[in-house]
């Protein structure tokens, strides 16, 4: 579970996120909408304690994630290419996740084979640097690592983006069979309406940093969604 308490973020006195209060459960699969500039990457960054916030803590499973970095060994993440290590290869980068989080040989080799539908022979056995491959594929590499460690929680920042559009429907194949069959808690940003709401349950709508929609996905959220955005 996650929880957010007076959580603040500004840049030079501009206020970019501030979020009072927030809880995602466990198992629970949350969308987080809003234009450019609203927040979402900000807010995903404070969560994963990659920036500090000005006010307010995140807490993941009880622990204050800047306090204690035991959440790391049960969260995945991609948030952008920052995540990679771009003078590897995508399967020296796999080998590299793998040794630090434990992971067997027969694991990642099994995952790996399990996720070629979303390589797309892109990937796999690719004597290219992760530098040289293109962004929708710099992706693939650091969402598939991020799954690999068979997290409890896993968070993306726009995972369909720049990626074509076999490869989103088969993502969001895998996104979906993660929720159903492992209960995976899914904090997942996306600008494109359509998919966010087929993977998650709930949707918050961010706006200037601060939460304006909290809903529970039901038939009438995309096209709600799609009024508040028609403006
Ligand atoms: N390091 C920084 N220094 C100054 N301003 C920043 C910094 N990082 C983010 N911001 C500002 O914070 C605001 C929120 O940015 P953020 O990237 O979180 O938005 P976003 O909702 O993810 O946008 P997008 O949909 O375009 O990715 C923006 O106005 C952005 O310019």
């Amino acid at each position: 579970m996650i929880e957010i308490n007076d959580l603040k973020k500004s840049y030079k006195e501009i206020e970019v996120v501030n979020v009072p209060e927030l809880n995602i459960s466990k198992g629970e699969s949350f969308g987080l909408v809003g234009n450019n500039g609203a927040g979402k990457t900000t807010l995903f960054r404070m969560i994963l304690d990659l920036i500090r916030p000005n006010n307010g803590m995140v807490k993941s499973n009880d622990v204050v994630v800047s306090e204690n970095e035991e959440w790391k060994k049960y969260t995945g993440s991609y948030l952008d290419e920052g995540f990679l290590i771009d003078f590897l290869t995508p399967d020296e980068y796999f080998n590299f996740i793998a040794n630090i989080h434990g992971l067997s040989k027969g694991d990642v080799e099994s995952f790996l084979n399990s996720f070629e539908e979303v390589f797309n022979g892109e990937i796999r056995g690719v004597k290219k640097y992760i530098r040289d491959l293109s962004k929708g594929n710099q992706k693939k590499v650091g969402i598939a690592a991020a799954l690999m460690i068979d997290p409890e929680i896993i968070v993306l920042d726009e995972p369909f983006a720049n990626l074509d559009p076999t490869t989103q429907i088969r993502l969001k194949k895998r996104l979906l069979e993660l929720k159903h069959e492992k209960q995976v808690t899914m904090l997942i940003s996306s600008h494109d309406l359509n998919h966010v709401t087929e993977v998650c349950e709930r949707i918050v709508v961010l706006e200037k940093g601060n939460i304006i929609h909290d809903i529970k996905t039901s038939e009438n959220t995309l096209k709600e969604l799609e009024e508040y955005f028609t403006v």
